[in-house]
């Protein structure tokens, strides 16, 4: 099978998670007030998953009216992925069906949009790049607790999230299953006028329960035929009509349609079905094998966003970025679909520029690393920001130059503040500028204390208090010093004394260190001519005061 991993490969990465693992998360929320909430943190934690961080993703999701058994046909998807889609994937007769929760009843069951937290790593057969897979259910639409504006975001959420969507639909496709996707042409329509990239990947109208196998026979190839009979375009038909099925054929690079036999009475009729194979009726067990299998063929569909094949990092931002949208209390026009995934595709290019910055600085000044010379570290920051803002550049971006600018210069700002810290960490790795504050302090006592020896010495004893006041200062400034360190009290007393010892360091102890190390040098090399470095410098090379 072509989207199926060689068995050698399966032991070693392709599968990676361990079968059986993962459960169901919530990754979006519906208030009893009909608000959408993103539950960044649940999110977060699948997204950087370590198997899945910064892969590219395919998402599946299956959205459609509610107790359609979305649910329960996910959970095919997981046992074949479970099991690395090895031939016996769907498994023993009487095993239950387990996974994302599915129940009979009228009563609706999933609320809101859950992802399986566990992504599943499979390569695709081009590139044999590794490819992060993950499942996505959705509450179902039409049931009488949900507004009509919840129904729609749901599906909106779904279609423009994923991959591949299957439009879970009963026993026909009809003219109002098309126009619900009038939405999406819109947005299609003008997505493709301002980068000229098919705007989704792959639609897939699931007809359960097809009844008429003897007009359009079950599977793929019924469906097409069942689909071209319903895209007809004719001159009777209505221009809206024939509008949407020529902007919905230019909006997906596959569309396609699956007729699905009726899995038996048992399971939709006896409540003590609890999923066993051998409930379900041979045909169903057929034809969602082939339905499942055929996801992952000819090759892995990837999530691309204007045209650029995204990845785990890239679509947080742009889960964010419809959340948003999708939060006004009215369905958002096209346009500003258009312009909230303009917004993520530059904010994802920025984070794509951040995470390469990050990255390549931990690997220079990291916690781990050692303490950096300051002008290395600099010169470093110089050039992974140079490269960090070519990533940034090579990311195809949608809105205009004007919008990628804004992103860019936020881009800069927020690594020049990282980069602030990443000098503060290091120059706390230099065991030498810690005591810095000691070291001056006490060096001033010894002075003072010596200075006011000599004029007892010389009889200039009265001379002596200014020296005696100084050295007493300096006394008690390190007794605070100590203090605040000892005890993190006061720390603003702390920093102040930390000021003032740098401000002695740089304008005294340094120049006369500097002086005293190129005099030592001249001596040692018979007065031969060198270069006088830069005085007054602050040792980071970016003439920039610490404090
Ligand atoms: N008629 C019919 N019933 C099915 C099919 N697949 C599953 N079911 C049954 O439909 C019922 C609902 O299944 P779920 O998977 O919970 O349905 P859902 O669409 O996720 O439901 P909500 O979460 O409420 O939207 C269960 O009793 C399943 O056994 C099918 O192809 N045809």
């Amino acid at each position: 099978m072509s989207g199926r991993i060689p068995t050698e490969e399966i032991m070693n990465t392709s599968f990676s998670s361990t079968p059986g693992t993962g459960q169901p998360i919530q990754i979006i929320d519906i208030t009893e007030d009909h608000k959408f909430k993103l539950n960044e943190n649940n999110l977060q934690q699948i997204l950087s998953h370590p198997k899945a961080r910064l892969k590219k993703v395919s998402i599946i999701s299956v959205a459609g009216a509610f107790r359609k058994g979305k649910s329960f046909l996910l959970d095919f998807f997981l046992r074949y992925l479970n099991r690395n889609g090895r031939e016996d994937w769907l498994g023993a007769d009487d095993e239950p069906l387990t996974g994302f929760h599915w129940k009979g009843g009228s009563e609706r069951d999933t609320t809101g949009i859950l992802m399986w937290s566990e992504p599943f790593i499979l390569r695709r057969n081009d590139t044999k790049e590794e490819i992060a897979v993950l499942l996505m259910d959705t509450q179902g639409a039409f049931d009488s607790q949900s507004t009509v504006k919840d129904c729609a975001t749901v599906f909106a959420l779904s279609l423009m999230i994923s991959s591949i969507h299957v439009y879970n639909i009963t026993q026909n496709l009809q003219e109002d299953d098309l126009q619900h996707l009038h939405l999406f042409t819109e947005y299609g329509k003008i997505a493709l006028e301002d980068s000229h990239e098919t705007p989704f990947q792959r639609l897939t109208f699931l007809i359960r329960d097809w009844s008429f196998p003897y007009e359009y026979s079950y599977g793929y190839e019924g469906g097409q035929a069942l689909l071209d009979k319903r895209f007809q375009i004719n001159s009777k038909q209505h221009q809206e009509l024939t509008e949407l099925r020529i902007n919905l054929k230019k909006c997906f690079n596959t569309l396609n349609c699956y007729l699905m036999p009726h899995p038996g009475l048992r399971v939709c009729t006896s409540p003590e079905f609890d999923g066993k194979l051998k409930d379900i009726e041979l045909d169903f067990k057929n034809y969602v094998k082939k339905f499942v299998e055929a996801q992952f063929q000819p090759n892995l569909t990837v999530k691309q966003i204007n045209g650029r094949e995204i990845t785990t990092l890239e679509l947080f931002e742009y889960f964010r970025a419809y959340c948003r949208i999708f939060e006004a209390d009215e369905l958002p026009e096209p346009k500003s679909m258009l312009l909230a995934t303009a917004e993520a595709n530059n904010l994802a290019a920025k984070a794509i520029a951040k995470e390469f910055y990050m990255n390549a600085m931990e690997q220079h000044c990291g916690g781990d690393r050692p303490y950096m010379h300051p002008h290395h570290l600099q010169a470093s920051n110089v050039q992974i920001m140079e490269e960090a803002i070519k990533k940034f550049d090579l990311v195809p971006k949608m809105g205009g130059e004007s919008l990628s600018l804004k992103y860019l210069d936020e881009l800069k700002s927020e690594m020049n503040d990282l980069y602030e810290s990443y000098v503060k960490h290091n120059d706390s790795k230099n065991i030498f500028a810690f005591s810095r504050t000691a070291t001056s302090l006490i060096a001033v006592m010894v002075l003072t204390y010596l200075m006011s020896g000599l004029l007892e010495w010389f009889w200039l004893g009265s001379f002596s208090f200014l020296f005696n006041f100084v050295f007493w200062t300096c006394f008690f400034l390190l007794g605070a010093w100590i203090y605040v360190k000892y005890s993190g009290e006061y720390k603003e007393i702390g920093e102040y004394i930390d000021g003032l010892a740098d401000i002695l360091w740089r304008r005294v102890y340094q120049p006369i260190y500097e002086q005293f190390v190129q005099h030592a040098i001249r001596a040692m090399l018979s007065y031969a001519p060198i270069q006088d470095g830069p005085s007054g410098s602050n040792g980071r090379g970016d003439g920039k005061k610490r404090n």
